[in-house]
């Protein structure tokens, strides 16, 4: 009886914030048309609707913009004008205060003073000629600066841990540094905290987007609904790992001994072209947005806001992809592997198909090669190709069982991880019994972990509060085990890889 009533609130308080929440929206559509925000040539009361409807995509970023007609490859399909952008410059033109106290904290970088002009406007309230955007922006952020320990450890992987250290850390250091802003701001204490900090670092992190004058970017109303679909074409892939190779050979050919090369990925980014789908235009004095692909009506029309791992999804974003053709996973190599070629240490790496990178397999079949016969098949390793059979053969083994010892000394399994998955979401309660049959031990024990790290956290909440933080903290470990998931698939992919090659490689020698 008592769930019952409980359940009721909760639906009844769920039904409440629906009805908030589309009241909201439709404030922003409404301000976004008066704005000049539009998918059409002609300006209407409400900015959307002719190519483009807000919906929400189960599975596949939540909130976001269909297709509110079939769309061309190509088309325009949403403009918003310079100065419905949320940038630093718009933020100082309109208020006196804020542009002195700015000016006076120059040497804080450029999205430092976002984060704070955004705490800022939000210190205004309903007063802000920006509060229909700022009040549909997402309450909370999954991205690893918000991870705790225990989401942090639940990551496993060495590299991915480190990574949400130096998050962390990097998020509490430019805290500090702006505090005395802040405080000449007279900011309200509850948006001065490390919460706060991290909410508006999270809202700059995820939604800017690309201008040329400003390196913080800026915040896009209704063009920061659009969803991020990864960067998929062949060609530019391949050009990438082509230009890099190109390079590596151009450097060879100057390599004198031991120097080893550092290719600009820079310029390998500026020249991939960014692959984005969405500028500033000059011309126009608009943001614009372009159709990817063709889109039939209701489908999700999709941005890519750059080309990254999961890892870095997950750094900048708060989410990952369970396809994300652009993962790879590095392995822990020896010493002798880096310094025996002129690859940078960021191209030998294993694709989330489970090949070896180009870079990877050319640096092994070199260091695989007798020291003083590098020299003379150098040309012919940095080109892609086979050494002989037996040096294939032994750099095929080598990965195979460096993919094999990195996984046995990771806590859990594949297996393992994906039936720790698929019970998650039943964890709706932490007193509840744990009654998840075939569950390991090891993951067992993580879910007792997880439960008593809610209840610790929850100590002095209301059952709602805590019921709110368990599903926040939920998700970020879901987020984690996925993220761990992913690792040990590519892994367990390049071992299946290498176990063909090596078959075919030994019916080869059978053969000969
Ligand atoms: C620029 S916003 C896109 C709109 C956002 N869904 C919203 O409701 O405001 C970027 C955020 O959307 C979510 N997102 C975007 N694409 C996603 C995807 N393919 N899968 C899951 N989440 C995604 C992530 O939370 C990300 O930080």
């Amino acid at each position: 009886m008592v769930a019952t009533l409980y359940d009721q609130s909760w639906h009844q308080s769920k039904r409440l914030n629906m009805e908030q929440e589309e009241g909201n929206l439709e404030r922003l559509l409404k301000w976004a048309a008066e704005c000049g925000i539009s998918d059409s040539k002609c300006r209407g009361l409400s900015c959307l609707g002719h190519s483009l409807v807000v919906s929400y995509f189960h599975g596949a970023g939540g909130r976001g913009l269909g297709a509110a007609r079939d769309l061309e490859k190509g088309e325009l399909v949403l403009k918003v004008p310079k100065w419905a952008l949320f940038t630093r410059e718009s933020l100082l033109l309109k208020d006196d205060q804020l542009s002195v106290a700015v000016n006076a904290h120059s040497s804080l970088s450029s999205t430092q003073t976002l984060t704070v002009c955004l705490l800022y406007e939000m210190g205004k309230g309903k007063t802000s000629w920006w509060h229909p955007y700022l009040i549909n922006l997402p309450r909370s952020y999954d991205i690893i600066a918000t991870f705790g320990e225990f989401e942090k450890q639940a990551m496993q992987v060495d590299d991915a841990i480190w990574a949400a250290d130096k998050a962390i850390s990097k998020a509490e250091f430019e805290w500090k540094e702006t505090n005395a802003l802040m405080e000449q701001l007279k900011l309200k204490p509850q948006l001065r905290t490390f919460r706060a900090w991290l909410w508006a670092s999270a809202t700059v992190s995820s939604r800017t987007m690309h201008i040329p004058w400003d390196g913080a970017g800026c915040l896009c109303p209704v063009g920061d609904l659009f969803n991020y679909s990864a960067p998929v074409e062949e060609s530019d892939f391949e050009n990438m790992e082509h230009r890099t190779h190109d390079l590596a050979l151009q450097d060879i050919s100057t390599v004198n001994g031991e120097t080893s090369c550092i290719l600009d990925m820079e310029q390998l980014d500026s020249d991939s072209g960014r692959l984005t789908d969405g500028r500033f235009e000059n011309d126009v004095g608009a943001y614009c947005f372009y159709a990817k692909k063709s889109y039939r009506k209701g489908e999700q029309v999709l941005l890519s806001y750059g080309t990254y791992t999961n890892l870095e999804l997950l750094e900048h974003y708060g989410f990952l992809l369970n396809e994300n053709p652009n993962d790879k996973v590095f392995v822990p190599l020896e010493p002798e592997i880096y310094s025996s070629c002129s690859w940078p240490k960021e191209s030998l790496y294993i694709h989330q198909s489970g090949k070896p990178s180009f870079a990877l397999l050319s640096a092994l079949r070199l260091w695989a090669t007798p020291a003083n016969r590098r020299r003379s098949v150098g040309h012919l390793a940095y080109s892609g190709l086979q050494l002989s059979v037996e040096n294939e053969l032994f750099v095929m083994r080598w990965i195979s069982n460096k993919c094999n010892s990195t996984m046995k000394n990771l806590p859990t399994t594949f297996e393992e991880d994906s039936l720790l998955l698929s019970v998650i979401d039943k964890i709706q309660n932490v007193n509840a019994p744990l009654e998840f049959a075939n569950v390991s031990s090891v993951s067992t024990d993580e879910i007792c972990t997880f439960r008593a790290n809610v209840l610790k956290k929850g100590e002095t909440d209301s059952k709602t509060l805590v019921s709110g933080k368990m599903q926040r903290s939920r998700e970020r470990w879901k987020l984690a085990v996925k993220w761990r998931l992913g690792y040990k698939k590519i892994l367990v992919d390049c071992i299946s890889v290498c176990d063909e090659m090596i078959r075919v490689l030994c019916s080869q020698i059978s053969h000969s």
